[in-house]
């Protein structure tokens, strides 16, 4: 190969044996998986696609599968079908083999009609179900139910006392039931235990799934790879070599059509106690003794638990302008459509290194990603501070990437420092890789029983303990939002705030995307 022409190899990376502490049990048998609210926003988005994909990959068998949607809306089968069609082929166009797939998977799909507190519409529900199983197993297969609840919180007790009475597996033919529960789990900590404790006693929490999408996301699900497989990570990961640590969440879009959902919630509890919290654990906690949920669950709890009091002068708040035109907003709205809060981790490892979490709708872009920036380099003979500091940065979307920025000469004659980066771009690594949707990997991990990536009831308590407080002074009216313009950064307030934090913002860095 001649000098200055570039030769492009692709590798097959080695086929390893997935990891996993949790042994999957091949379960064969009748698979009944009920989303309760099929009529909703959620179910035709999320959860009838990610169903979709499952069954084109073949996780879900024809012969074993059956679909039932449940809602109060009165329409038939074909009518909930046609209502999901146009939902279920991804962005990329459907292919003649998507099309036949997508008839075969909605001949799966049946309507039950009821309403949520009374018994009529489950006991009909489980009628279907039941037939489902007997016609497909005689007396040998299994009963495995999986209910999807996508629906407002407020009616999860009734739903879930229904399903406990109505609903249950047949014991006779062996399986389980399991539940999945969408956020807002609660809007507080109060409301969260007092939701707990009722689907607490009507199910064990082995049966209880609370799904967090953020965790099914490809560069999440990532992150313990990344810290604990890798040595040169080990010993750089902590107060000693880092100086702050940013999660940050951007929406290019405000609250359109959802402003009644939005305003009774706001951006904390809509995206920082869950999604970013979530995020700031794996990036946070120590090592679990092993893969198997629990372990993992433990050190989360650990990470949460040490987490202190938010300090008001550490949270910034915007309130987009136009967002209250929204009718459904009241004209008064205190709610935060932008928020920066400061959260300081009280361990050995941490003390001293702030953890920013970061979320606003209508911004001027869309992302989502982690940037952890490391301190100056001690005794600096390049000097090159000004240049910036090392960062790492893991880009969970869009684009999934992970780019560390460093410090290297500039190529030519002169020893002068410039910022490049080590770049691992998946669109360009894992060519022809699709990456699954999140809400198709949690489904599926709740169909194999795997509930290391859902959140357990006193992980959620320890999120709730976080934020309570501070969700409390901004709903008394203590604390304001700030207004901020659709399309801008958000309020200016909050850029200082992470220059307060400690953040060095890195100017002059240009990245040049690399051409195949
Ligand atoms: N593989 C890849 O795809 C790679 C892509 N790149 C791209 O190169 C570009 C530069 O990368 P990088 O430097 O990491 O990222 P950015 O330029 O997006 O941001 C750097 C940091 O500066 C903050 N910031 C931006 N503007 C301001 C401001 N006015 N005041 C205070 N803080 C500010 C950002 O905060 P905030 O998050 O709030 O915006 C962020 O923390 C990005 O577009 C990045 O995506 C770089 C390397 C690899
Ligand atoms: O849970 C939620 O998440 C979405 C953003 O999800 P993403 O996977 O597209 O990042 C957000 O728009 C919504 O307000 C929130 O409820």
């Amino acid at each position: 190969m001649g000098s200055g022409s570039w030769h492009m190899e692709r590798r097959d990376s080695f086929k390893n044996e997935p990891v996993k502490d949790v042994e999957h049990v091949l379960e064969n048998g009748s698979l009944s998986i009920i989303v309760l609210g099929a009529s909703g926003d959620l179910a035709k988005k999320k959860t009838f696609p990610a169903l979709f994909n499952l069954f084109q990959q073949g996780f879900l068998q024809p012969n074993e599968v059956h679909i039932f949607g449940y809602a109060r809306t009165k329409i038939s089968d074909d009518e909930l079908r046609n209502r999901i069609r146009g939902y279920l082929v991804r962005d990329k166009g459907a292919s003649p083999k998507d099309l036949e797939d997508v008839t075969k998977f909605l001949q799966l799909i049946k309507y039950v009609s009821g309403s949520y507190d009374t018994e009529e519409g489950f006991r009909l529900l489980d009628k279907e179900i039941s037939e489902t199983e007997v016609s497909r197993n005689g007396v040998d297969g299994l009963s495995r139910r999986l209910f999807y609840l996508a629906l407002p919180p407020s009616v999860y007790p009734s739903v879930c006392r229904m399903i406990r009475h109505c609903c249950m597996n047949k014991t006779d033919l062996g399986g389980w039931t399991r539940i999945v529960v969408e956020k807002p789990f609660g809007k507080d900590l109060q409301s969260a235990e007092q939701l707990s404790t009722q689907i607490g006693e009507l199910f064990e929490e082995s049966q209880i799934y609370r799904i967090d999408h953020y965790l099914g996301k490809e560069l999440v699900q990532n992150l313990l790879v990344l810290r604990f497989a890798n040595r040169f990570f080990l010993p750089l990961w902590n107060r000693d070599n880092i100086e702050n640590v940013q999660i940050v969440f951007r929406e290019d879009f405000g609250t359109e059509g959802r402003g009644g959902y939005f305003d009774e919630y706001g951006i904390i509890r809509d995206i920082i106690q869950n999604h970013l919290l979530q995020v700031l654990c794996l990036v946070a906690m120590e090592k679990p003794i092993s893969l198997k949920p629990e372990h993992i669950r433990d050190e989360k709890v650990k990470v949460l638990q040490s987490v202190l009091p938010i300090e008001d002068d550490e949270v910034v708040l915007g309130q987009y302008d136009g967002y209250r035109d929204d009718p459904t907003v009241p004209d008064h709205s205190n709610t935060p459509t932008f928020s920066t809060v400061v959260l300081r981790i009280h361990n050995e490892r941490w003390e001293g290194v702030p953890f920013i979490l970061k979320a606003g709708k209508a911004l001027n872009s869309r992302k989502a990603e982690i940037r952890v920036q490391f301190k100056d380099v001690p005794g600096d003979i390049f000097k090159c501070k000004k240049q910036g500091r090392n960062e790492f940065v893991i880009r969970l979307q869009p684009s999934e990437a992970m780019y560390m920025k460093l410090t290297v000469k500039q190529p030519g004659l002169e020893m002068s420092t410039v910022q490049s980066e080590l770049d691992l771009s998946y669109g360009q690594r894992y060519q022809g890789v699709t990456i699954p949707e999140a809400y198709e990997r949690l489904i599926l991990d709740t169909i194999r029983g795997d509930q290391q990536h859902f959140v357990r009831r006193d992980e959620l308590k320890a999120a709730w303990e976080i934020f309570t407080p501070l969700l409390h002074r901004i709903d008394n009216g203590d604390l304001k939002p700030l207004p901020y313009k659709p399309g801008s950064r958000g309020p200016a307030e909050a850029d200082a705030l992470l220059e307060k934090a400690g953040y060095v913002q890195t100017h002059g860095y240009i990245w040049i995307p690399p051409t195949l």
